[in-house]
């Protein structure tokens, strides 16, 4: 079976790439490059990478009926919340617009099965912690409304096209593939992970703590890590309900545990064996004090069991990364494939 998978050049794009792949898919990456890594088709030769929009209807077209794709799996986005706080219209643009040609391409090429990275932003501030799939959707910023908006249009694509969609809602994907071929690369960087780690390098001259007065233990926030080849292999049992036929739905994906940012910072010091500057700064807008998943859901249905569920197993994968690759992919001018 021939896949499409949009955004295949990024950090969770990839890692699935990968898991693809090992799994016996025939895959084709479309990537604009505006965010991803050229580096990431000579990592990966069994794919064919693909520079283009996913809002080019011709190249995505002649890309679904060509290789004759039976699946798309949906990464490419743009995912921070603060700046689509900024720049609410980027965000509307690139995963709204851009999102729904995308997905007009799929249904004109009959294309029946589709996978969409959403997002824990999608529910807001959550009422139940472990937040489970049928918590209210009430987003607070514009990244989570982009992906709730698509996530409706799936919805009803499937209610009257017959289109066969599992929206998948990642809590914090972090960790870098364990053979040390991938990892994580984002310019500017925002995650805590990969900033606490660049500090332990030195790269960076001390880690801030956004908000120390949260209803939490150490009063620090909590979020759900979850390494991101569990995240990718969660795609190829997504992949393969849909081709058995099970019935559309949305599934989160997190370890169900939720970490402190200050115990993140000690993970990291405990794995590195380094120390480095801390200093505690004021809250960043928009962050919610506590965000852990239950996957329930995905354990039952889909039988998705993370193999990197500690902390330190994720802090480790990703160090040995950023330790072997201090600047990332180093392909800084992201010109394009084929130049
Ligand atoms: N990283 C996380 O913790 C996290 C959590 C929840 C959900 N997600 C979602 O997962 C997906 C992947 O996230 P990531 O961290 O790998 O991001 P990323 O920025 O590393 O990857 C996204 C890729 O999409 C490409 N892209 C963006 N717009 C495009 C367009 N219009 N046409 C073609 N390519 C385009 C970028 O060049 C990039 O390679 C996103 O949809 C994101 O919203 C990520
Ligand atoms: O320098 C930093 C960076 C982050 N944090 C905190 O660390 C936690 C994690 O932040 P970050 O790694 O930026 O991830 P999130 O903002 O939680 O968002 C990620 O996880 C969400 C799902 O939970 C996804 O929707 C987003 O796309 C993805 O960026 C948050 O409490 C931040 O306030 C700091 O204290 N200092």
């Amino acid at each position: 079976m021939h896949v499409l998978v949009t955004g295949g050049a990024g950090y969770i794009g990839s890692h699935t790439v990968k898991e693809l792949l090992q799994a016996g898919y025939k895959v084709t990456v479309l990537d604009n490059l505006s965010r991803g890594h050229r580096a990431v088709a000579r990592v990966l030769p069994g794919a064919e990478f693909v520079w283009g929009d996913i809002a080019d209807r011709e190249l995505v077209g002649g890309l679904l009926r060509t290789r004759n794709i039976r699946a798309v799996l949906h990464f490419a986005a743009l995912s921070l919340v603060s700046e689509s706080v900024a720049e609410p219209s980027l965000y509307y643009h690139n995963n709204v617009v851009k999102g729904l040609s995308l997905l007009e391409a799929v249904r004109e090429a009959g294309v029946p099965y589709f996978i969409f990275s959403s997002t824990a932003a999608v529910y807001g501030e959550p009422v139940q912690v472990p937040i489970e799939e049928g918590h209210s959707l009430v987003p607070t910023n514009p990244y989570g409304a982009t992906k709730l908006s698509f996530e409706e249009a799936l919805r009803w694509y499937g209610v009257a096209y017959g289109l066969k969609y599992i929206i998948l809602r990642y809590f914090n994907a972090a960790g870098a593939d364990p053979e040390g071929e991938l990892g994580e690369d984002h310019q500017p960087e925002t995650h805590l992970i990969p900033l606490v780690l660049q500090a332990a390098l030195g790269l960076r001259p001390k880690v801030t703590i956004f908000g120390t007065d949260y209803p939490t233990p150490d009063g620090t926030c909590m979020r759900d890590y979850i390494h991101v080849t569990d995240l990718a292999a969660a795609h190829v049992l997504a992949l393969r309900a849909l081709e058995g036929e099970l019935l559309s739905g949305a599934y989160n994906l997190g370890n169900e545990q939720g970490y402190s940012v200050r115990e993140v910072v000690e993970v990291a010091r405990r794995v590195t064996g380094r120390n480095f500057p801390v200093e505690e700064g004021a809250r960043r807008p928009g962050d919610p004090a506590v965000l852990v998943a239950s996957s329930r859901r995905i354990r039952e249905e889909l039988g998705w069991r993370p193999r990197y569920g500690d902390l330190e197993t994720i802090v480790r994968t990703a160090w040995e990364w950023h330790r072997r690759h201090p600047e990332g992919y180093g392909d800084g001018t992201k010109t394009g494939f084929h130049d």
